[in-house]
């Protein structure tokens, strides 16, 4: 898309890598080794000092390591003049520290700045960039840091590490002072940012929600910097490498894989799928071919009326009547976790699934939700970017 992200994403190693803090009695970050391919969200998630802030300060020479040595695109940062190196490194942190006293354009404008770009080139940049995130160029541009809400001021951190579009993004936290909905909002929208930038990302958290949902892979980090494990979210979530990663994912991890499926990606039960008028001796036929022995209804577009009780099959065509509702009626696009629970609010074992046009593609239900949960392989569930398409 445009220009935003011409510039190719990064690869990402740390080898071996070491920090312990001049006086500290133990190290902050001890002989850790991981490797984040181009393009991808690698997640750090751990709990409160396991040296998530640390790994991440170290990959931009905020600080320097005491062992090991860090790789952008097979090239040592060590190497690199430091200031330098930070103007191709876009780093997001929580409170995202706008500079109060310059406008969102301004803000935005830093790094461009920095390296000499025309006033033009800038001018055309921020407002793009304002454009991406869902600002308005000519309302928000000329606003202080203080004239914006806590979202609005998170998505201009982001757009601010994104100016001179970096090869290479560090997001410390960046969603950790937003309210639980703003921060699910700020989630998708930059997930959807992130399926047309493509940017190596390295993203702290200490949610395990957040790192499931957000990462490609997600590294669980232990107290001392321990690499604990390295894995997608759900593999991590269905095969735990040691009591702590399970115990720090949590009891409910089968049902936090149901937030990782739509219900698009599972097989369906073939409903019989019957309209007004139908000879009953077909409807009848059908029912025997389906997994689920009660007719459903559907008007001319194939959309659902509701299920048909027996007395509708008393005569030789199918009567639209009597019948029970068919709710709910679920979408192709919901996750498992949040069909699963509209099944559950009616009380209901199963429910017909639309397309985008309403049209019936099959029926979900409960027990097809736990063959699911019971055999998702890693293989067969989505990246982050796809589900927030
Ligand atoms: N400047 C410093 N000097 C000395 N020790 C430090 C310094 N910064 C961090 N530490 C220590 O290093 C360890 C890792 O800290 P770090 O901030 O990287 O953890 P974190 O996982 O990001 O924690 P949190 O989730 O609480 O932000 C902690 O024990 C911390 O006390």
């Amino acid at each position: 898309m445009g220009r935003v992200g011409f510039v190719p994403a990064a690869t990402l190693e740390l080898r071996n890598v070491s920090k312990r803090y001049p006086g500290a009695a133990e190290a902050a970050i001890e002989d850790l080794s991981l490797e984040v391919p181009a393009g991808e969200i690698c997640v750090l998630v751990g709990p409160s000092g396991c040296g998530k802030t640390t790994a991440m300060r170290l990959v931009n020479r905020m600080i320097e390591p005491t062992g090991g040595d860090i790789l952008l695109d097979g090239r040592s940062i060590l190497d690199r003049e430091p200031a330098q190196l930070r103007r191709e490194i876009g780093y997001a942190i929580q409170q995202i520290g706008l500079f109060p006293h310059q406008t969102v354009g301004e803000n935005i404008a830093t790094v461009p700045k920095l390296l000499g770009w025309d006033r033009a080139r800038i001018a055309a940049r921020v407002e793009e960039l304002l454009e991406l995130i869902g600002l308005d160029p000519a309302e928000m541009r000329d606003r202080y840091p203080a004239q914006l809400s806590g979202g609005q001021r998170q998505r201009v951190g982001v757009a601010r590490a994104l100016a001179a579009d970096p090869p290479l993004m560090l997001m410390d936290e960046p969603f950790g002072a937003i309210d639980p909905i703003n921060r699910e909002r700020l989630q998708n929208e930059f997930l959807r940012l992130q399926g047309e930038i493509g940017k190596t990302i390295v993203f702290v958290t200490h949610d395990i929600d957040e790192a499931i949902k957000m990462g490609d892979r997600v590294a669980v980090l232990q107290k001392g910097g321990h690499l604990a494990q390295f894995a997608t979210p759900a593999d991590l979530l269905m095969a735990p490498a040691s009591p702590f990663v399970e115990d720090f994912v949590g009891a409910d991890r089968a049902l936090k894989r149901l937030a990782l499926q739509r219900v698009r990606d599972i097989d369906l039960w073939r409903a019989p799928i019957v309209r007004v008028g139908q000879p009953v001796a077909e409807a009848r036929a059908l029912i025997e071919d389906s997994d689920l022995p009660y007719p459903l209804l559907v008007d001319e577009d194939g959309r659902p009326l509701g299920w048909l009780r027996d007395a509708a099959l008393a005569g030789d065509t199918v009567a639209a009547e009597p019948r029970s509702r068919a709710t709910p009626v679920l979408d192709m696009d919901d996750v498992l976790r949040d069909a699963l629970s509209d099944l559950l609010a009616h009380e209901t074992q199963y429910g017909p699934v639309v397309d985008a046009q309403g049209g019936v593609t099959g029926v979900l239900s409960v027990e097809v939700i736990s063959h699911a949960l019971a055999a998702g392989s890693p293989a067969t569930v989505p990246s982050p970017a796809e589900l927030a398409e």
